[in-house]
């Protein structure tokens, strides 16, 4: 998959760079799937202090910016991560044990950018464990199924948990409703009006996505990437502000590379097929 990185962690593939792949080369902020609504962001495009401290020939560097993905079991988080990241879908259920992995490069404006993407299990079994992967989250996606009006209902029960681990930063919130293939028009649209309400309660950006038709999928990852980097600038303008000796340099750190997959197999026994929750 051009200019993306999958980081397994126990066998890594070799990165494959290739420039100008224009799902993950950003000049532009990607819009709202709702630019009326969202609560993220009302700028058309990267504010324009952001392009400007870009332009100074100093080259910041960022961390990768940790995305977590959390909702009930099955709702179809592993499959919007694999529409983006190798642009494949599976029709077989297959629970996440623990937590997955991928990161994901970005060049937005000229820059690298990661986004390092925490696709969790939505299984009851592995909740205890949640805090090990959802601390330091820079965007918490909460997923449902529009299919399932429960799985929406959940969706405050999930953040909530989430939010829990991340106290001292304020992270993006996007609330997103997957399989939207599954609904006919009339109910996608209930479903969107009745998502919207909760994401407003949520303080969220709502998306409807589809990863098996591909619909709004990769605008959905862009705008994430766009949003969390304008952030992450402007976060580095406030430190060299109140702290100007300390460079971007010192302030980045590289990205995490303990062995996630042999510490969740030690633990628990896989469980493959069918919804245990
Ligand atoms: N029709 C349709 N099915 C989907 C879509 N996305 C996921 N599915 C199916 O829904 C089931 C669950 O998808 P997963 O991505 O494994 O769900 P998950 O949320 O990661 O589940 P856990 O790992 O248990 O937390 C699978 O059978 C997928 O094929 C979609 O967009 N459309």
């Amino acid at each position: 998959m051009p200019h993306l990185l999958r980081q397994n962690m126990l066998l890594p593939n070799p990165p494959t760079v290739v420039m100008h792949d224009p799902r993950t080369h950003l000049r532009h902020l990607p819009p709202a799937y709702s630019p009326a609504q969202t609560p993220l962001s009302r700028e058309r495009d990267f504010a324009p202090q952001v392009r400007y401290n870009l332009e100074s020939p100093r080259k910041p560097k960022f961390r990768p910016c940790k995305v977590i993905f959390v909702g009930d079991c099955a709702v179809g988080k592993t499959a919007i991560v694999n529409r983006f990241c190798f642009d494949k879908f599976q029709s077989n259920y297959k629970a996440t044990i623990g937590v997955d992995f991928e990161l994901i490069n970005f060049s937005i404006l000229g820059h690298n950018y990661s986004l390092e993407m925490w696709d969790t299990a939505g299984q009851e079994r592995f909740k205890c464990i949640a805090g090990a992967y959802y601390r330091n989250a820079s965007v918490i996606v909460v997923t449902y199924d529009m299919s399932k009006r429960d799985t929406l209902e959940s969706a405050k029960k999930w953040l909530h948990s989430a939010l829990n681990y991340n106290t001292s930063q304020k992270p993006l919130i996007f609330l997103v409703g997957t399989k939207a293939d599954l609904l006919t028009k009339e109910e996608f649209v209930r479903m969107e009006r009745l998502a919207g309400l909760v994401a407003a309660e949520l303080q969220a950006e709502y998306w409807s996505v589809s990863a098996r038709s591909g619909f709004k999928v990769t605008e959905f990852f862009q705008r994430i990437a766009g949003l969390a980097f304008e952030e992450a600038v402007k976060q580095e303008l406030k430190s060299i502000k109140n702290n100007p000796k300390e460079t971007a340099t010192q302030s980045s750190v590289k990205s995490q590379t303990f062995d996630l997959r042999s510490f969740f197999s030690s633990r628990f026994s896989p469980q493959k097929n069918g919804c245990a929750c």
